[in-house]
């Protein structure tokens, strides 16, 4: 049977080990240690060529909210055995640091920061597992949701997805995050209620079945609801769906609004054809027609090969799941930490894959967009004391391969990390999600086609300042040297 307690936090949404961790660092005077983490991840999903950012709202809740309660207290001493010092300690620890991010809507790309959080070492400690798990997924399905987007164009996209989604949660916040992404409405009623989203629907086949037969289903929806989209694939929807709609809609004439059909199995592409026919030549060429069935960008666009007459499409499983690729991955790694001596230290993960050793220091990242075509160049990641807005000329070059490289003039370099924490405040107001879905749409234009078709795109470039660069160098080779010194090899 599972507990219920009045003063319920998000505290605990953590793994053990940062609590773990956390009572090292306070048990040695290390807590207080200003430190600097970073939030990304490696690899763009779905192979796509832009992650859409995310999850921002959400982090932000968590931080203003963090704090222990009494009852996660009294849990972590009594049924996991902190010693009482330590939990004393716990009850006073709050969020004080300062989180500088991407704005949701944002285009991303792998190895950039999205996130920087600078804070005492136990707080940025603490909050790395929920900040992780919010980012990761949002982002994911707002990403999923823009290539369905780009797929479908200016035609309407639903999202479905509730009955599949990973639990409520997931349901209610990839909804959300599938609207910044691109869709027009949810059926999902509470994200409708709680972020302000367009709501729509049409009926199951359970309302024909209860009713019996089409032709009263239809009718008595008709008669409480004026916009009406009939689903006319319960028996069969060239036979008997689709000349019922017709019939029930030639009835009741003005008194609806006859607004569509729903095609919910079958053939698609044939079955839309045809019914795209029918109601043409019953007078109802603006009447129109609406799919769904396990669809996803590679059906819909080869649903659009195949000409198929669709004018809205309604997405659930595939989307609200990631089903093609269920898991971002993003990390959050410490690149530095103040010394025993106040002074703040760079600090590296080697690896034996390139692309895994992570950038030491405190960075910002800069779109380089050119002045003359608006269309952006790249990213640049540049320590803390760097303004490329400064530079005539910038070099830039691929971070492993460095032979790649070229030279950019004439360019805005955009600082895309923007200040929304500071010492614990939120000082950044959330704009509508409508408002996240215009700068999502608008960032996408900043970028070639290139990067944007859903098969094989270009990588788009994430580089490193020449400073960046030499200062991992000089990391990774004190790394080496003390190795040296310690073992000789
Ligand atoms: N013309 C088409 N070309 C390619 N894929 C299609 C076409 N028409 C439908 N599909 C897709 O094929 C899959 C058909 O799945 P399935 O066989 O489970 O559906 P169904 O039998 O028609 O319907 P249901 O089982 O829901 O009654 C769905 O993902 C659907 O979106
Ligand atoms: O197919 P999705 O993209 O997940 O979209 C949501 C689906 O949910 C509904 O039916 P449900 O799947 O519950 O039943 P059905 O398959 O028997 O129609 C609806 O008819 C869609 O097909
Ligand atoms: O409104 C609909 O048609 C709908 C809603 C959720 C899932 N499938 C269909």
């Amino acid at each position: 049977m599972q507990k219920t307690y009045s003063d319920d936090s998000l505290a605990l949404h953590t793994d053990l080990y940062q609590i773990n961790m956390s009572e090292s660092y306070w048990a040695d005077g290390m807590h207080e240690r200003k430190a600097v983490f970073e939030l990304f991840f490696r690899k763009l999903p779905f192979g796509n060529g832009y992650a859409i950012f995310a999850g921002l709202e959400r982090v932000l809740d968590y931080l203003r909210d963090f704090r222990f309660t009494e009852s996660d207290l009294a849990y972590l001493q009594e049924e996991v055995g902190y010693k009482e010092d330590y939990i004393e300690y716990l009850r006073t620890v709050r969020f004080t640091g300062n989180v500088y991010s991407v704005l949701e809507g944002e285009l991303v790309f792998q190895n950039e920061p999205l996130i920087r959080i600078e804070a005492p070492l136990v707080e940025a400690q603490l909050i790395e597992t929920a900040l992780l798990n919010i980012v990761n997924y949002q982002t994911l399905i707002a990403t999923k949701a823009s290539r369905i987007k780009q797929i479908v164009k200016e035609q309407r996209v639903m999202e479905f997805g509730t009955r599949r989604a990973q639990e409520m949660d997931a349901a209610v916040w990839g909804t959300r995050a599938a609207f910044i992404g691109g869709l027009e409405a949810t059926s999902n009623v509470r994200a409708g209620k709680r972020f302000g989203i367009p709501v729509a629907g049409t009926h199951a086949h359970s309302m024909v079945q209860a009713y019996k037969d089409e032709y009263e289903a239809f009718h008595s929806y008709a008669k409480r609801h004026k916009d009406c989209v009939f689903l006319v694939d319960t028996y069969d929807t060239l036979k008997s769906g689709v000349p019922t709609a017709i019939r029930v809609a030639k009835e009741l004439g003005d008194k609806i609004n006859f607004q569509g059909i729903r095609l919910d199995s079958g053939d698609i592409a044939f079955l839309s054809k045809e019914a795209r026919k029918m109601l043409d030549e019953a007078g109802f060429p603006d009447v129109q027609i609406v799919v769904s069935n396990d669809l996803d960008e590679y059906t819909i666009l080869n649903l659009k090969a195949q000409g198929a007459r669709v004018d809205s499409w309604g997405i659930g499983t595939k989307l609200i799941t990631a089903y093609d690729q269920p898991a971002l991955g993003a990390v959050y790694k410490i690149v530095a930490i103040e010394n025993e001596h106040g002074e703040m230290e760079d600090t590296i993960k080697i690896s034996g894959n390139a692309e895994k050793v992570t950038t030491p220091g405190q960075k910002n990242v800069y779109r380089i967009i050119d002045r003359e075509n608006g269309k952006s160049e790249g990213d640049y990641i540049a320590m803390q004391d760097e303004n490329p807005a400064d530079e005539d000329h910038l070099k830039m070059f691929h971070p492993v391969h460095t032979y790649v490289s070229k030279f950019v003039s004439n360019f805005d370099a955009v600082n895309i990390h923007h200040h929304v924490v500071e010492n614990g405040e939120i000082i950044y107001e959330n704009p509508s999600v409508q408002e996240m879905q215009e700068f999502a749409a608008k960032n996408l234009e900043l970028l070639w086609d290139e990067y944007k078709r859903s098969l094989n795109p270009e990588e788009y470039p994430v580089d490193l300042s020449q400073k960046c660069w030499d200062n991992k160098m000089r990391n990774i080779q004190e790394v080496k040297d003390a190795i040296q010194q310690l073992t000789g090899k």
